[in-house]
């Protein structure tokens, strides 16, 4: 990216959401936070947004008033990184579905991943990363379109 061009983070409530924005940053790309019910007609009207980022929340996409997000968000033509929370919302908006899970996966967590996929270029074919949730999207029910390009299931610790 250029200098003007940044990030949109849309703030679904994760603990996480200012380390999504200072990663961002470190990247050397401009980021900025915005509340979950921001349009996509604003990121829009407020120009050199090149992206948008949805973090993770509390919530469950299934839950009474759980909360929703602009569905132009996705066509306003910006890729958008769906992570957690926002990742299940990208997924049922488009089609799929989300499941509860039996067992939670919270803490550290051995994943796979495809590191042919651009975005996990330069990652190790598994990865221990930190986790927090109760839902879960698999291949059955990932949205038509999509593709999976990592997945966790071994609890580490
Ligand atoms: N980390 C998250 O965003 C969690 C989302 C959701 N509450 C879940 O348990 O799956």
């Amino acid at each position: 990216m250029s200098d003007g061009e940044r990030v949109a983070i849309l703030d679904f409530g994760a603990q996480y959401g200012k380390v999504i924005d200072r990663r961002v940053r470190e990247l050397r790309v401009q980021s900025e936070m915005f509340p979950l019910n921001t349009t996509a007609r604003h990121i829009q009207e407020l120009g050199g947004f090149k992206a948008i980022i949805i973090s993770g929340g509390p919530n469950s996409v299934y839950a009474t008033n759980a909360p929703m997000i602009d569905p132009e968000i996705f066509t306003c033509g910006l890729p958008v990184l769906g992570i957690c929370y926002g990742f299940q919302l990208m997924n049922k908006l488009n089609g799929g579905s989300v499941s509860r899970e039996q067992v939670r996966e919270d803490g550290a967590c051995e994943i796979e991943v495809d590191n042919s996929a651009l975005l996990f270029n330069g990652l190790q074919p598994t990865e221990t990363v930190l986790l927090t949730h109760g839902d879960s999207v698999s291949q059955a029910t990932v949205a038509p379109g999509f593709k999976i390009i990592a997945k966790s299931g071994h609890h580490v610790a």
